[in-house]
């Protein structure tokens, strides 16, 4: 690769050469050419003036202030990140000031993401990390318009269609595909919506991709378009920011192997902060030219669940009409999700009579579609209850995710769920190890083995969750079910996919077969012998420096306080791996031998004293969206979590003055009230 002009970016990857030259006219001024990477794999980039003299690398980071390096004719400048480093944007700045400048060459020795640009301005690299920043986990989320106080809009179309862009190349270089890629791109209600994809079919047709327009979609949706015959898209794009508020706005790609990880997504977001910088002044979205096709996929969708439904209950009298007879209220938030109602449940005979919210609007006039939504939860069993439905269910905004409430009226979402699915995944898979995040209870765990289960405790995250299972089938563990407690379900049965629509329809064969076999419960009698823990808590503290400064901030605090439990300075605390799970240990710790890339750190501390036995657990982890730390709190005993709070506060957070860049404001009053706080 190489490159001359002034304000061009490219990036390198493992073991490639970046190389570039002056340009005679250039070469008599100040030259700045910048390396920087955001990756956490990073481990040593090796820059050499091949034929140079009077080169001078600046480096520069928060820990180790300034290192000026000059360069002799092919001398070699070795840079390592250290893993902490390696969680923020680390600058390299070369420049030179005389005529003799001819060459420089990096070689990112074992690395991916390293990037490479030479920019005239400050504001050019202010909008790329503007784009980097976009990156939330494995999806990126952005303010798509105005009206949050304080929020700025910088989801822009501009940036949407440098992010499609970037993802068309990113498949396009993945696959080595005869002919132009074709991607479709599906969207939940929101008002920026039609905009965003306009601007994300231009990008796509910008990296060559032929486009594909699903319209009004669901999450699960657009990745099950790369695999259903028929259409079998190279690649899929789903516009959705899930649950946050109609001004957010957000993107997850997919591929036929499943969702993109953190890493895949913050190269996508690399590439697409290069391309947003190299044009000069963002372009106007226009369609002209732009050849998109709608597609009636949702349809088709549908029908493959149906199928199912259909083809599992198997019902001796009424194939085509199994749910005949069932009472089943849907309540989709003004999502995506009402097209299950209408085009799944009603044409398989059910009775859906008392559903709510089932129009799509972008407003969300009703409640956050949210299966953890009070709101959400409460109107749909007031709804189960008036109309003696036989099952409720609640869809989030993009239908990954649901939760159900029972014939009587119970909410089944949390613990709950992965319980019910739990049981039901091991009638079918007995002996089957089930991942889920480390906020679910003792008496879950107890819960899953107590039925022939394994449990094993990982990060939250459902894509850290779904890979975790992946790489536990991979090892020969068998694991059928990874489930977080935010309602992602993922199924090996169903592609490791985390769909809402399809957990819900196991959930509904499972209730039909009960019937089947001449049971009068419902389905809540399945987890009727799990218990509740005593309290549960969740508190925030939000990082108050700069948002550029917040994660590594978050980073440090959470690994501080990993280092004063490891060193036994929070009596009757100790870190814990993996609960009661006989996967390999270190889980949680990620001390494993090859620990999975992380995207935000998090650990779980198991909590006893002498009286009591272990009586709870912390679980203290950066935000995936948010410039905040959230503690998670449960306790078998009474005043447990208000007793752990309080050692969090006064051994840790005030003995460390952390309250000075965090505001710990609920930490505090829950240390001093506890649940009258
Ligand atoms: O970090 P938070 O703001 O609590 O959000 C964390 C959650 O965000 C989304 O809902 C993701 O879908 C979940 O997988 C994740 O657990």
């Amino acid at each position: 690769m190489s490159s001359s002009s002034s304000s061009s970016s490219t990036s390198t990857s493992l073991r490639c050469n970046y190389t570039w030259t002056t340009r005679p006219s250039l070469s008599a001024h100040r030259r700045d050419v910048k390396i920087f990477w955001p990756t956490g794999d990073f481990r040593q980039l090796s820059i050499k003036a091949t034929e140079a003299s009077n080169i001078l690398a600046k480096e520069e980071d928060d820990n180790n202030g300034v290192k000026i390096t000059r360069f002799q004719n092919g001398s070699r400048l070795h840079v390592l990140s250290s893993p902490f480093l390696s969680i923020r944007p680390r600058r390299i700045q070369i420049f030179q000031r005389s005529k003799t400048f001819r060459m420089v060459s990096t070689e990112a020795t074992t690395t991916s993401s390293v990037y490479a640009k030479e920019a005239k301005g400050e504001e050019k690299e202010e909008a790329a990390a503007k784009i980097r920043r976009l990156q939330n986990g494995s999806d990126v989320r952005g303010v798509a318009l105005e009206g949050e106080e304080g929020k700025e809009v910088d989801l822009t179309p501009q940036a949407v269609r440098a992010l499609a862009e970037s993802f068309g190349l990113w498949v396009a270089e993945k696959q080595d595909h005869p002919g132009p890629l074709r991607v479709s791109l599906g969207r939940d209600p929101r008002i920026s919506g039609a905009e965003l994809s306009s601007a994300a079919f231009e990008g796509l047709c910008d990296a060559g991709c032929e486009a594909f327009d699903i319209g009004l979609a669901t999450t699960p949706a657009c990745f099950m378009s790369t695999i259903l015959p028929s259409f079998s898209y190279d690649a899929s794009i789903m516009m959705t920011a899930s649950h946050l508020p109609f001004t957010r706005n957000g993107l997850k790609f997919f591929t036929a192997d499943g969702g993109l990880n953190s890493k895949d997504v913050e190269e996508i977001c690399d590439k697409a902060a290069a391309i947003y910088c190299s044009n000069e002044k963002p372009r106007a979205i226009s369609t002209v030219g732009v050849r998109v096709s709608s597609v009636d996929f949702m349809r088709v969708y549908a029908e493959h669940l149906r199928n199912i439904i259909k083809e599992r209950v198997n019902h001796p009298l009424h194939y085509d009409t199994p749910l005949l007879g069932f009472k089943i209220v849907v309540n989709a938030g003004n999502g995506s999700g009402g097209f299950f109602a209408r085009e799944v449940l009603d044409k398989l005979g059910a009775d859906t009579g008392g559903s709510l919210n089932l129009d799509p609007d972008g407003m969300f006039p009703n409640h956050i579609p949210n299966p953890e939504d009070k709101v959400a939860m409460a109107t749909t069993k007031a709804s189960v209850l008036r109309h003696h439905a036989h099952l409720g269910i609640v869809f989030d905004t993009d239908v990954d995710r649901s939760g159900v409430v029972d014939e009587k009226g119970n909410p089944i979402n949390g613990d709950r769920l992965i319980a019910l699915m739990s049981t039901i995944v091991l009638s079918q898979h007995p002996d089957s190890t089930i991942v889920t995040d480390a906020r679910t209870s003792i008496a879950l765990t107890r819960f899953i083995t107590s039925r022939g289960g394994n449990h094993c405790l990982y990060r939250v995250g459902y894509r850290n969750v779904i890979d975790k299972g992946v790489q536990l089938n991979r090892a020969g563990v068998e694991t059928h079910l990874m489930m977080e407690t935010t309602g992602h379900g993922a199924l090996k049965e169903n592609r490791f996919l985390d769909d809402g629509a399809y957990m819900v329809v196991k959930i509904i064969i499972e209730m039909v077969r009960m019937r089947l076999a001449g049971s009068n419960e419902g389905i809540g009698s399945l987890i009727q012998e799990l218990e509740e823990p005593t309290e549960s808590v969740e508190l925030r503290m939000n990082i108050l420096t700069h948002p550029q400064q917040a994660k590594e901030r978050g980073a440090q605090t959470i690994e501080a306080l990993r280092r004063f439990i490891e060193e036994g300075r929070l009596e009757g605390w100790e870190l814990d791996s993996c609960g009661d799970c006989w996967v390999s240990e270190g889980c949680l710790v990620d001390t494993n031998d090859e620990p999975t890339a992380i995207d935000a750190h998090m650990y779980r501390a198991k909590v006893w004293d002498e009286e009591n036995g272990q009586y709870g657990w912390v679980h203290i982890r950066q935000s995936v969206h948010n410039p905040n730390i959230a503690i998670n709190m449960q306790s078998s005993i009474n005043s447990g979590c208000q007793s752990m709070c309080r050692m969090l506060f006064e051994r840790f957070i005030r003995a460390n003055s952390l309250d000075e860049d965090l505001d710990t404001s609920q930490v505090e009053s829950f240390a001093r009230k506890g649940f009258h706080a």
